[in-house]
């Protein structure tokens, strides 16, 4: 049998972050929305385990660990353990998400993979246990799960879905000079912002925005409190947010811990403008994508 299973990437359509806890994680108060730029995971009986990855000509291949490391083998052992099952399949990730782009990749996978592998291994794992074992993986592995729109609080794994009908196009532009990690942005974080509340920025005048389907208004609240720490370590990428607004983008942010950057437009035409004028620019990867779509779901089964 063989099963894939499709993750899609985020973006952090407002990161409100508060002072480290006694954990070291942040506080956020965040809204997630799953965008239409995905990676599919392929589960296969077998009797060992093997995983392997494949990347389009614009990801590193070598920054995608395969020899253990990879999030889906943590995701992999933690299922099997949870269940006392072994741990046997062969997995292929498709990656087309950026790899340390702040889209939350490797948490794409590591839902894939729950998903897959929970349907391979007829576990029967219930919505409340796989989400509490993505959370054990990732702070954005649960929102992974669920797709869609959604609120994440505590520190990111706390998802609750929230009302959204509004199609919102979005141009993505991927670092063409490598990742950041997202430690090293909390890190920069906290020594630009020694003051920062324990509590983190609501997500009030955004959630209203959202309803109202308008991406005019969505613009105007979209907020990071990230960014500010990704453009200090990168400041390429403010030239890169300035140059999509004067194609025409409502507005340019960081996607979360960045690098990738993403860029309201208005509609799918306006999106198709201003992923144009950033190629003509010398972006060499420019998508446009669309939002909100699902979470982590079978897409093929044989
Ligand atoms: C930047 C975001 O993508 C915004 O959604 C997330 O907060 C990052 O989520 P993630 O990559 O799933 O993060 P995790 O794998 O849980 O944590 C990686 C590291 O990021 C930092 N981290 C992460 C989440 C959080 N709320 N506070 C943190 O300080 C910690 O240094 C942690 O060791
Ligand atoms: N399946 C995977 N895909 C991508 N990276 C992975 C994977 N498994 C492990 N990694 C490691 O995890 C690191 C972070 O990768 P990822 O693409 O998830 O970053 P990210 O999108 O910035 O994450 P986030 O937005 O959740 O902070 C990579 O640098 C890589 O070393």
């Amino acid at each position: 049998m063989s099963i894939t299973v499709r993750a899609a990437a985020k973006i952090n359509l407002h990161l409100g972050v508060g002072a480290p806890r006694p954990d070291g994680f942040h506080p956020l108060v965040t809204v997630y929305q799953a965008v239409g730029l995905c990676d599919d995971v392929t589960v296969s009986s077998s009797p060992g385990w093997t995983l392997g990855v494949t990347v389009p000509d614009w990801i590193d291949a070598d920054a995608v660990p395969v020899t253990g490391d990879n999030i889906v083998d943590r995701a992999a052992a933690l299922l099997a353990a949870h269940h006392g099952l072994p741990q046997h399949a062969a997995i292929s990730v498709e990656k087309s998400i950026p790899v340390a782009g702040g889209m939350a990749g490797g948490s794409a996978d590591a839902a894939a993979a729950l998903v897959a592998l929970d349907r391979l291994w007829d576990a029967h794992t219930s919505d409340d246990d796989l989400l509490a074992l993505a959370a054990e993986l990732g702070s954005d592995v649960p929102f992974a799960l669920i797709g869609g729109t959604a609120l994440g609080t505590g520190r990111g794994e706390l998802v609750e879905p929230v009302p959204d009908t509004g199609t919102w196009w979005w141009v993505v532009v991927p670092s063409a000079t490598g990742g950041l990690s997202t430690p090293t942005v909390y890190c920069r974080f906290d020594e630009l912002r020694p003051d920062a509340p324990a509590e983190p920025a609501g997500a009030g005048d955004l959630l209203a925005a959202v309803e109202s389907g308008d991406p005019e208004r969505l613009a105007e609240t979209l907020h990071n409190d990230l960014q500010e720490a990704a453009l200090d370590l990168r400041p390429d990428l403010a030239t890169l947010i300035d140059l999509g607004e004067s194609h025409g983008a409502l507005r340019g942010m960081v996607s979360g811990s960045g690098p990738t950057c993403v860029f309201l437009a208005r509609d799918a035409d306006d999106a198709r403008r201003v992923a144009g004028g950033l190629g003509a620019e010398g972006h060499p990867v420019v998508l446009v994508a669309n939002g909100p779509v699902a979470g982590a779901h079978v897409v093929t089964r044989a």
